[in-house]
């Protein structure tokens, strides 16, 4: 079982993260690590913040000269804005100037509509929004994009497993049905400032974020990823918890201001009859093939061997630069929510967090079915289940 767990907060001297379960002989650098959290950087929308901070990657554990040990991998994503939050967030009691210098920090007593703020001073007893937003902030994808790395480099390694992901919807306009990224093609989509692969629905939709932008808004989407070379058999249908989709969707809904998870062609699916909602089965020469692959790559809660295609979607960034009605709670009158700067959207950005948790779910599972100490022995396994399979 692969266990996994982040801690640290938005404006905090770092995120850490670790993940045990993952075998021996995992080929993983800090380097791919920084590659994959420059990718989750990007996107065009992202707000001034992205530009003046750097993540800091350090592995402290779990990877000697380059290869996983098989025990706990710990990262640490360190902030380099740090010293100017000393004084806001320092984790040890401060002394007299410290306090002083916080106490002219005002707390955050206007809670934005949409993000955590009100519900978390109610539920944890605080009066001012920082101790909620802090770790509510999608900061904290960083620490899992970097276990992603990780998950994503024993897929390839053991299974030939590549995970990538391109933005299908930007608010209003949608990337045409179609073409879908091969395994080879992540750099192609990682060009469109959006993740678009398509680049009229690219062009169209860098237009609507400027425009957005410039009415003072903000903007959700739909991000879908797709997983090539997947065995059939991964998850079961046995029992709810086991189900693969039910695994994926509950990863996908972890994503924060992710509301909403399809597989394969997902609620379009419930709209057709079904003569045009599954994929036909044919004998080909080289196996058993679905003609079509609506179900996005699982049936009964397992991976059919097709391509894995599930999407996820993104209301839109909670921090409205138009500042959205609230109340002050500090006095209980109206008043505007808080807005220091926001991304206009954060779409593309978390095509790249989605990939790394379904990156983790998939490894869990293959873990699951081949085992290995080794990411070797989990190839063995592979290519023996494969190799006995009756119905190829
Ligand atoms: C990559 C990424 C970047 C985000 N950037 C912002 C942002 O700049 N401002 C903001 O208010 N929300 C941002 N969000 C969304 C908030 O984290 C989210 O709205 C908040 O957690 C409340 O959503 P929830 O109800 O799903 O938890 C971002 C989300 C992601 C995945
Ligand atoms: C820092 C990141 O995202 C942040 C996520 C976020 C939120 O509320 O979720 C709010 C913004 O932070 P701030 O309010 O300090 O500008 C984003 O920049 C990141 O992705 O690395």
């Amino acid at each position: 079982m692969l266990r996994w767990l982040t801690a640290g907060e938005s404006h905090g001297p770092a995120l850490t993260a670790i993940v045990e379960g993952l075998p021996a002989g995992v080929r993983v650098t800090s380097g791919d690590i920084a590659e994959e959290l420059r990718r989750r950087r990007l996107g065009h929308g992202r707000g001034a913040r992205m530009k003046f901070e750097q993540d800091r990657v350090t592995i402290l554990g779990g990877v000697r000269h380059g290869v996983t040990l098989g025990g706990p991998v710990a990262i640490e994503v360190g902030n380099t804005e740090w010293p100017k939050w000393e004084t806001v967030m320092s984790a040890d009691p401060v002394d007299a100037d410290l306090l002083a210098a916080q106490a002219r920090n005002a707390p955050l007593t206007q809670p934005r509509p949409g993000h955590a703020d009100l519900v978390g001073m109610q539920k944890y007893g605080f009066d001012d929004a920082r101790p909620v937003l802090e770790r509510a902030s999608a900061r904290e994808t960083a620490a899992r994009v970097a276990l992603g790395t990780v998950a994503k480099a024993f897929l390839e390694q053991a299974l030939g497993v590549t995970v990538l992901s391109h933005v299908v919807a930007l608010g209003e306009v949608e990337a045409p049905e179609g073409e879908l990224p091969g395994p080879g093609d992540l750099a192609a989509v990682d060009e469109s400032p959006v993740r678009c692969f398509d680049a009229d629905a690219s062009a169209a939709m860098i237009a609507h974020v400027d425009e957005l932008k410039r009415a003072g808004d903000t903007i959700g989407g739909v991000v879908e990823v797709l997983a090539y070379g997947l065995p059939p058999g991964l998850g079961s249908h046995v029992h709810w918890d086991r189900r693969l989709d039910a695994r994926l969707a509950g990863i996908l809904m972890g994503i924060q201001a992710i509301k909403g998870v399809g597989v394969g062609d997902g609620f379009t699916t419930a709209r057709r009859p079904g003569s045009r909602a599954h994929d036909e089965i044919d004998a080909t020469p080289d196996g058993v093939r679905r003609r079509t692959n609506r179900a996005g790559g699982i049936e009964g809660g397992m991976t059919t061997g097709e391509v894995l295609r599930v999407r996820a979607a993104m209301k839109p960034i909670s921090t409205v630069p138009r500042r959205l009605d609230t109340i002050d709670t500090a006095t209980g009158e109206p008043a505007k929510a808080i807005n220091q700067r926001s991304d206009v959207t954060a779409v593309p950005a978390a095509g790249v967090v989605a990939e790394a948790m379904v990156a983790l779910v998939l490894a869990d599972a293959a873990l699951e079915k081949f085992g290995g100490d080794s990411a070797e022995e989990t190839a063995r396994n592979l290519r023996g289940y494969l190799s006995s399979l009756t119905i190829k």
